[in-house]
């Protein structure tokens, strides 16, 4: 950030903590209910601004009232283009309450439509009474924290249940090649953590729009539609997420993103199985879920933990992927396998969860990742083993589902 960029930034904060809350009697940020602050520099050389605002209790004409205020007082500000507010509630009942007709349409940036992008010159008070009541609503027949996301047919969920063995490397290029092989394909990155979808498809520069209906817009990168909350928050910056505000954010990237249509959504977990993970496995309407690991014992142990936890809560694995299987020696094709062999696949025979297959240690999956272009778009053995995977992935969505797989057109 320059010293523009952090001086326009206090300035943001500042303006901010003059909005009072009144259950703290302090402002805003010192009621530290202001996270994940983001500035980019717009098209116009103006800045975007983003932020998280939390607020207590669900859905309230004060939760409203606050999100105008801040959102007024930072266009007010010079030199800001638009500012994109996403309010999340660390209370698990939000979503519960069937608000009234009215109260929806009033309450939409809750209930549907909570990030939306307020640009310089909007009318604040018109553009709320015309806030679009959300498209699929409050549900009466289904509990509302499984509310399958309109136009999406599968939700599949890519876990590791320990950091750094390539879960998000796994989902990029496994999305290209069910892309590859004809389907309609999306990307959520939840990992607040750290979000590297942005990286690997080499969006990190962009944010999203918000469309009419006041959903997010995907952005959309190697025919993939893709979705982070590295594009709305700043998730270098150091804050604490506690854990409810997580899962409620991932909800709102779920249900507030205009994902429509896709075959399959895949979503990129944070890894372990702490109570995000149990949160999100239990209400996110994931289809199924598969699981990222390297050979060596220490994580095999992890992957147990995984499989039980979506066990736990209904949800079918689809089976275990490992990944760094091996090295090859470039010039005499000897193998090492530097973290033990074939343990995942032991792994998955003793648990009686399919074992999908083995990716090697390749120098290309990392650098192209680091580029922003995934190894699978580029024809080789990187690409035939994702495309492999992804055959495996599409046919097995049949079994849990009792349903019939997407269907794949060949070209
Ligand atoms: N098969 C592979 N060959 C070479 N490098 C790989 C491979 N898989 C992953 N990597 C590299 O390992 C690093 C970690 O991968 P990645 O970020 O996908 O892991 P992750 O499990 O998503 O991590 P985290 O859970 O911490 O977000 C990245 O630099 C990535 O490029």
């Amino acid at each position: 950030m320059t010293n523009t960029n952090s001086g326009l930034k206090q300035t943001v904060l500042d303006v901010l903590d003059k909005i009072i809350h009144p259950d703290t009697a302090k402002g805003l940020v010192s009621s530290q209910k202001v996270q994940g602050f983001s500035l980019q520099t717009g098209e116009s050389g103006d800045a975007k601004i983003g932020f998280i605002l939390e607020i207590d209790g669900g859905p309230s004409p004060l939760a409203d009232s606050l999100k105008q205020k801040a959102e007024k007082a930072v266009l007010d500000i010079d030199g800001i283009e638009a500012v994109t507010v996403i309010m999340t509630s660390h209370s698990d009942r939000p979503q519960a309450r069937a608000p009234s007709p009215e109260k929806t349409a009033q309450n939409a940036p809750l209930a549907s439509g909570a990030s939306r992008r307020m640009q310089k010159g909007d009318n604040v008070a018109a553009q709320d009474s015309k806030r679009p009541v959300p498209a699929g609503g409050p549900s009466k027949a289904a509990p509302p924290e499984r509310a399958k996301i309109p136009g999406v047919n599968a939700m599949i969920a890519i876990a590791s249940a320990k950091g750094g063995v390539g879960k998000s490397t796994v989902t990029s290029n496994l999305a290209i090649a069910c892309a590859q092989l004809g389907l309609k394909v999306g990307i959520l990155d939840t990992d607040v953590y750290g979000p590297s979808l942005p990286t690997m498809f080499g969006t990190a520069k962009t944010s999203p729009e918000q469309g009419k209906d006041g959903k997010l817009i995907p952005i959309e990168a190697h025919g993939i539609k893709t979705m982070s909350i590295g594009y709305l928050a700043d998730t270098d910056a150091p804050m604490i997420w506690r854990g409810p505000v997580v899962v409620s954010a991932i909800n709102q990237m779920m249900q507030d993103v205009a994902w429509a249509d896709l075959d399959i959504l895949f979503v990129d977990t944070p890894p372990g199985t702490g109570d995000i993970q149990l949160s999100l496995a239990q209400r996110a309407p994931l289809t199924a879920a598969i699981i990222v690991s390297t050979p060596q014992e220490v994580a095999l142990a992890d992957v147990r933990r995984g499989v039980a936890m979506f066990h736990k809560t209904h949800t079918p694995v689809l089976g275990i992927i490992e990944n760094m299987a091996w090295f090859e020696d470039p010039v005499s094709k000897n193998r090492s396998y530097i973290f033990g062999e074939g343990g995942a696949r032991r792994t998955a025979e003793a648990l009686e969860t399919p074992f999908l297959g083995e990716l090697p240690i390749v120098q290309s999956i990392r650098e192209s990742g680091d580029a922003g272009t995934p190894a699978a778009l580029k024809a080789g053995p990187v690409q035939d083993s994702f495309r492999l995977l992804a055959e495996k992935i599409i046919a097995s969505l049949e079994a849990p589902l009792g349903k019939a797989p997407p269907q794949i057109i060949f070209e």
